[in-house]
């Protein structure tokens, strides 16, 4: 399709948006708009973009579809400009903000403007930000939320989906209530724990330095996220306070629940805990992006010493695998190490699970 685009907030996801609809839509025209003249730069220098105008203003008078992208509070403020601009008739005007509810109330002066806004959530993303890390493929086979209120017409949601096709993602339509709460119980609180386990870990730090350089494979994957954008996290967290603060109340009655357990030392019940949990954590759908990432991770058994690396990736590079991810896991006190790698499909998994095989005596495991 032809038209112009306004994404404003060239970060990760907008970033990834603009890629995701130049792939499908190439004759479409991607303008970009940002508070940082740095991002804006980068956009259009990484080719993110066509065109970067210089205010918000200047783009949305042009565009056929709207794509705020910037964290949820400025959101909202983009969206009461919108109220004051000139917009073309047909325009669509989406987001990608992490909550909901109080986006679409924000929106609802645009109505009488003729504006169609529809609220989205790609339900994909990274504890990375900025337009450097943008990729096309990040929200492929990730849900992806809309929350269309009764005053859109069904067929601005499929213009909008059409122009979104390059996500390949799965469109999902939510109220914004469900959403918020949905999205506080899997994304938001998460972010939370993740958070205080790493304010934790400080504190015991001072008393004992040891701590962080300790600090292995399961506090590493579990405060993974606690490396987010500060910023972004603080809007969604002032956006969706209700939900979370009931939240906090289930979670200590949770946390008072296990306490009484191991307290008493009754192995039965602490057993059942981590039984019940792993049996719903096993059950989770893999192998599709979504709240819960998946990852193609290949753990190779390796010797410790200089060079096992390159030896490895070598090898790799040689059959043309690319690897998306390597991490060394140090948790081990023997010579052996654990060298993780990621990859982006199942495929290539099996391709260097093969490769490393036929190249070197290491064990490979597929957890
Ligand atoms: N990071 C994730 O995993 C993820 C996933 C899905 C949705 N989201 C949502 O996407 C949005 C963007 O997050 P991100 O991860 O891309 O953040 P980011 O920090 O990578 O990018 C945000 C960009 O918005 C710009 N910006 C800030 N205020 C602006 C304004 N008033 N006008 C124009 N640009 C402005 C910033 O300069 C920055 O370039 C947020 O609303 C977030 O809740 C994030
Ligand atoms: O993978 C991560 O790092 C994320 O935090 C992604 C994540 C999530 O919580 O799952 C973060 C916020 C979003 O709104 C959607 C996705």
């Amino acid at each position: 399709m032809r038209g112009n685009i306004l994404i404003a907030g060239l970060g990760l996801i907008g970033g990834s948006i603009a890629l995701a609809i130049k792939r499908a839509h190439p004759n479409a025209t991607m303008i970009g708009y940002d508070v940082s003249d740095e991002s804006l730069r980068l956009a259009r220098s990484l080719g993110v973009i066509d065109e970067a105008v210089p205010s918000f203003a200047h783009g949305a008078c042009e565009a056929d579809v709207i794509v705020l992208a910037a964290p949820v509070v400025q959101t909202e403020q983009l969206l009461r400009d919108l109220v004051h601009l000139s917009l073309r008739p047909n325009v669509i005007v989406t987001d990608v903000g992490s909550t909901k509810e109080r986006i679409v109330k924000q929106a609802l002066p645009l109505l009488e403007k003729g504006a169609t806004f529809i609220g989205g959530h790609p339900m994909a993303g990274s504890h990375k930000s900025g337009v450097a890390a943008a990729r096309a493929h990040l929200f492929e086979n990730a849900f992806y939320i809309l929350t269309p209120t009764e005053h859109v017409k069904e067929e601005d949601v499929i213009r909008l989906k059409h122009w979104l096709e390059g996500t390949k993602a799965h469109f999902v339509t939510l109220t914004p209530k469900e959403h918020d709460r949905i999205a506080g119980v899997i994304s938001h609180f998460p972010h939370i724990i993740a958070a205080s386990l790493v304010h934790q870990a400080q504190q015991y730090e001072r008393e004992d330095e040891l701590v962080s350089r300790l600090a292995a494979g399961g506090f590493r994957d579990i405060t993974r996220i606690a490396s987010s954008n500060p910023e972004m996290w603080r809007d969604i967290f002032i956006h969706n306070k209700e939900e979370l603060l009931q939240l906090f109340d289930r979670w200590i009655e949770e946390m008072k629940k296990i306490r009484t357990y191991v307290a008493d030392g009754d192995s039965e019940r602490i057993y059942q805990y981590f039984h019940e949990a792993k049996q719903f954590r096993d059950g989770l759908p893999v192998r599709t992006k979504g709240a819960i990432p998946s990852f193609y991770d290949l753990y190779v058994d390796v010797p410790d010493y200089p060079g096992v690396i390159s030896e490895i990736t070598g090898y790799l590079a040689k059959a043309r695998i690319s690897i998306t991810n390597i991490r060394i896991i140090e948790t081990r006190e023997d010579i052996y190490g654990v060298l993780r790698l990621s990859f982006q499909t199942e495929d290539d998994r099996q391709r260097a699970k093969h490769c490393i095989e036929a190249n070197t005596n290491y064990e490979t495991h597929v957890v």
